[in-house]
């Protein structure tokens, strides 16, 4: 049976600024998706990471659904009602548009979906990111599809070893989706050569070579590109196929121990390494440290499994006190170098306004 997965992810507003959504918010948005199990969905899964709520939702109905999306959206505007009726900050902040026009995408909200003939077993597993960029996944994302040093299944396993096919994407595009297809191994260097620019090339699904079969898809939009000015940052969510001719949800660990530094935290205008989380775990007071959470899950005819919380196990909070370390060495330096974005990247104009006004003072 062809079964789809839809991620859909939006900050609707939270409590005490930009932290966490609140109970009775959830619980809206949350009835509503319930609502249509086992009418228009197969099955929903509700949860949060900072103050964004991510909406797992399976179905039948392929990628791009209008009723898929318009339920969504119905969700979030409810959730929204109840945010402003308990006035939250910034409710309603990732719906950039008043009315639904067929489709969640260019209205805000982040989404990611793939469609596929699920496996007798289809383990699978949620990213979803806060305070951070749609680039975020890259490094790890990279690391665990096509470097054996932190994947060992290319080279220990044959279902692997054609390796994967990645789809990037230009992110600097605002008038139309532009996209390359590399494949690696043979285009590593021009793999790596893109995804190092996290701020402006974002992996937007990878595939097994040798299978033709979706591995993974990750949201790509950007806010700024839709309302033309800073309204939040485009934290990602990804969904990825793992097991058997996909890597195993162990392989992702050490990638995304890393940390690595990406785009985001206070103001979405500075670097600071991307934490992993428990889910549901609220923005981080030490500067919005950017965060990443995963849930994994096992499917049956398109019915989820219990989640199991990816980062929460002991080792991950080892990792989170390095994290944390590093997070606060770069803390150190202010807003100098590489701790600040560059000017391209800063989301709140601020600065370039004052330049512009000191350029005058320069003789
Ligand atoms: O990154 C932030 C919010 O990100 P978010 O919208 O939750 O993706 C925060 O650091 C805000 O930029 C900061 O709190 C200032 O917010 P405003 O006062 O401008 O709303």
């Amino acid at each position: 049976m062809k079964i789809t997965l839809s991620v859909l992810k939006a900050d609707i507003g939270s409590v005490g600024g930009h932290t966490l959504p609140s109970r009775r918010v959830l619980a809206k948005v949350e009835e509503v998706v319930r609502e249509e199990v086992g009418r228009l969905l197969l099955d929903a899964h509700v949860f949060h990471i900072g103050d964004d709520i991510v909406l797992l939702l399976s179905h039948t109905h392929g990628i791009r659904n209008a009723s898929v999306h318009e339920l969504a959206w119905k969700a979030f505007r409810e959730g929204t009602q109840v945010a402003k009726e308990e006035g939250l900050y910034g409710a309603g902040q990732d719906l950039l548009k008043d009315a639904f026009s067929g489709n969640l995408h260019g209205l805000g909200p982040q989404v990611a979906e793939m469609e596929f003939e699920e496996r007798p077993a289809e383990p699978f597993m949620v990213l979803a990111a806060d305070k951070t960029e749609p680039g975020a996944f890259n490094l790890p994302l990279y690391l665990v599809f096509a470097d054996p040093m932190y994947s060992s299944g290319l080279l220990l396993s044959s279902e692997l070893r054609p390796g994967f096919r990645f789809r990037i994407m230009d992110l600097a595009q605002t008038e139309r989706d532009s996209y390359i297809v590399l494949d690696a191994p043979e285009r590593l260097y021009d793999i790596a050569a893109l995804l190092r620019d996290s701020h402006r090339f974002g992996i937007e699904s990878i595939w097994s070579r040798r299978y033709g079969e979706i591995a993974a898809v990750v949201s790509t939009t950007r806010l700024r590109n839709i309302a033309g000015r800073y309204v939040g940052k485009d934290d990602p969510v990804a969904i990825i196929r793992t097991q058997k001719i996909f890597p195993a949800t162990e392989e992702f660990g050490p990638p995304f121990a890393l940390a690595p530094f990406v785009a985001g935290d206070t103001r979405g205008s500075h670097h600071l390494p991307l934490m992993p989380v428990k889910a549901n775990t609220p923005a981080s007071t030490f500067f919005c440290v950017p965060m990443v959470c995963g849930l994994a899950f096992s499917l049956k005819e398109g019915r989820f499994s219990e989640p199991v919380d990816l980062f929460a196990d002991p080792v991950w909070d080892a990792v989170r006190a390095k994290v944390v370390e590093k997070a606060q060495e770069m803390r150190r330096q202010g807003f100098y170098g590489p701790a600040m974005l560059p000017m391209e990247e800063l989301e709140y104009t601020g600065i370039a306004e004052r330049l512009k006004e000191l350029e005058r003072e320069f003789s």
